[in-house]
């Protein structure tokens, strides 16, 4: 279903309610610059870390598509586990396993407050940026644990420029790419809005302080397109 959510005018906050979830991976196509091209390398740099039997986490699954992706091109046996707090969110994804055929153990928990263990790869995209600082970095420490020692950590997320100049032209050149997607101004203005205070970006840099500060050796960009990007972390 095609994203018209911010087409009327909307008092409330962002969320992952109903409205959104019907229309999230059109949403999701329009909204982030390259993201099929970004959840393709997701997948290819997973695969290079995958053997028989390893554990993969999705946190903030959504709606799946990341880790049936995932099983769909993987030669060995995975076991994959999606974590989301939206019930709109999983039982979209519920149908999608099916009917692709693919055993995804899906868990509608807060990232918070479960518990993960034994992973080899955990993969989180654009949904870091939608936790609290405070609890962001306890999360990340988490995910740290949640790793085996030779662990991967693989996320997504909007990022800002610690240049004032320069993260205008960011925020323009975006906008002017949601408009060549169909967006109009009173939607982009509208969605920005009730983003405000709900979706918080870092840096590149605080993006990959965090990273080492909770232990891990290595963090690097994998991909970037102005304020989106990907990275890459080696326990
Ligand atoms: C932008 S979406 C993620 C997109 C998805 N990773 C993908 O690539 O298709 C963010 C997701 O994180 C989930 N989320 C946000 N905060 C959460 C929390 N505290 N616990 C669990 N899920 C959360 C939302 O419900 C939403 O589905
Ligand atoms: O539309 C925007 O302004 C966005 O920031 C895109 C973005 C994201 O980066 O997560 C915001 C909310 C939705 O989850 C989908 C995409």
């Amino acid at each position: 279903m095609v994203d018209k959510i911010f087409e009327k005018s909307i008092k409330k906050q962002f969320e992952f309610d109903e409205d959104v979830a019907s229309v999230f991976d059109d949403m999701l196509n329009r909204s982030i610059p390259f993201y099929k091209q970004m959840q393709e390398l997701t997948i290819n740099f997973a695969l290079n870390y995958l053997k028989e039997a390893d554990t993969v986490y999705d946190l903030g699954c959504s709606t799946a598509s990341t880790l049936i992706e995932l099983g769909k091109q993987s030669n060995v046996d995975l076991n994959l586990v999606g974590i989301d707090n939206s019930s709109a969110m999983l039982s979209r994804a519920s149908k999608k396993c099916k009917a692709f055929g693919i055993d995804i153990k899906l868990k509608n928990e807060d990232l918070l407050d479960t518990s993960y263990d034994n992973a080899k790869l955990v993969i989180s995209n654009y949904t870091l940026q939608f936790i609290r600082p405070l609890q962001r970095e306890k999360l990340i420490k988490k995910i740290y644990d949640s790793l085996k020692d030779d662990g991967i950590f693989i996320f997504s997320e909007k990022v800002i420029s610690s240049n004032k100049v320069l993260n205008k032209q960011c925020i323009d050149t975006y906008y002017d790419f949601k408009k060549k997607q169909g967006y109009s101004e009173f939607e982009i203005s509208q969605k920005r809005e009730a983003l405000e205070n709900v979706l918080i970006p870092y840096t590149d840099d605080e993006n990959k302080k965090m990273i080492l500060d909770a232990g891990f050796s290595h963090c690097e960009v994998l991909f970037k397109w102005v304020n989106f990007a990907t990275f890459i972390a080696i326990k």
